[in-house]
């Protein structure tokens, strides 16, 4: 019988589907993994922006997650949007209790649109309780910025932020993005003592709403597959070079990305217009 691999999202959400637990399921989904999520936060936003959020009870957050480990144990599970002090401490009891085998973290702080997703105050805590829990954490350069307090403007940097957030921050391993630099995007992941850089070019367009959230939910499904963190985060940036190459160009403002695009290219299928 072929094995079921199940992984679970911890997010906020994003009616639009772009990002958050939306973009996280059709990338489980896409990667073969039956998907599952535990929503701390309903959004409201679009391509254009988020107008607000209300996150969900302690009690409520509590409950979805007992009623996903009690019945489901995930094989990897991924955090995202966390926004508070008490949902971060409670996701990191849940988690610990769990024991989860590949836990993979977004430290996600501010939308794209420059709306905070984290109160300033639960920084804090999001590295003390959260990155040393984890096998994987995908953060951005200016999320890096924030965890270990440093500028990062070099390629070097980039190199020492991910050692740093390995060895005083406790991480696994540490993927540092360079979406946000300019030129090609140059990914650098550091774990067992090791660097690798993850390249493609630079694709000149709008639509890059959620590629964090897509990039750590393909990573987080590829290790449920008990694939290792290399060949995870290999997939994962495949997958989100496609999706942001061949655009679906929707959306009013910064769309969303083309979570078809990777399946269609290996099967050679034009299930949707690449
Ligand atoms: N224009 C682009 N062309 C090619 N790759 C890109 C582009 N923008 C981002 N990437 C890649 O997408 C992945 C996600 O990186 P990014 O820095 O955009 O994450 P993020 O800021 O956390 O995303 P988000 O906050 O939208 O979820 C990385 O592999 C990065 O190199
Ligand atoms: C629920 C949720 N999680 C994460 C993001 C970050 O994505 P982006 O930076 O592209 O807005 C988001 N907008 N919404």
């Amino acid at each position: 019988m072929t094995e079921i691999y199940k992984a679970l999202s911890i997010a906020g959400t994003d009616p639009t589907g772009g990002a958050g637990i939306h973009a996280d399921l059709k990338a489980f989904q896409e990667q073969g993994v039956y998907g599952m999520a535990v929503i701390t936060s309903v959004v409201a936003q679009n391509t254009l922006g988020v107008k607000s959020f209300e996150e969900m009870s302690q009690n409520n957050i509590s409950q979805q997650i007992d009623c996903v480990i009690e019945d489901i144990k995930p094989d990897a599970v991924k955090t995202g949007m966390l926004a508070s002090i008490d949902i971060i401490e409670l996701v990191a009891e849940k988690l610990k209790a769990a024991n989860i085998q590949s836990y993979v973290m977004d430290p996600v702080m501010v939308a794209k649109s420059g709306h905070h997703l984290l109160y300033q105050d639960a920084i804090d805590h999001l590295k003390k309780l959260l990155i040393p829990q984890a096998t994987v954490i995908t953060p951005n350069i200016p999320e890096a910025e924030v965890i270990i307090g440093k500028s990062i403007e070099t390629l070097q940097q980039m190199r020492d932020a991910a050692k740093e957030i390995v060895q005083v921050y406790g991480a696994k391993a540490a993927i540092v993005k360079g979406g946000h630099r300019d030129g090609e995007a140059r990914d650098v992941l550091y774990f067992d003592e090791n660097f690798e850089e993850f390249v493609s070019p630079r694709f000149d367009t709008k639509h890059t709403h959620g590629t964090g959230c897509t990039f750590s939910a393909v990573i987080t499904a590829e290790l449920a597959k008990q694939k290792s963190i290399k060949e995870a985060v290999t997939v994962g940036k495949e997958f989100i070079s496609a999706a942001i190459k061949h655009t679906l160009g929707i959306g009013k403002g910064q769309g969303p990305t083309n979570h078809f695009a990777y399946r269609s290219m290996n099967q050679q299928i034009a299930r949707q217009p690449l």
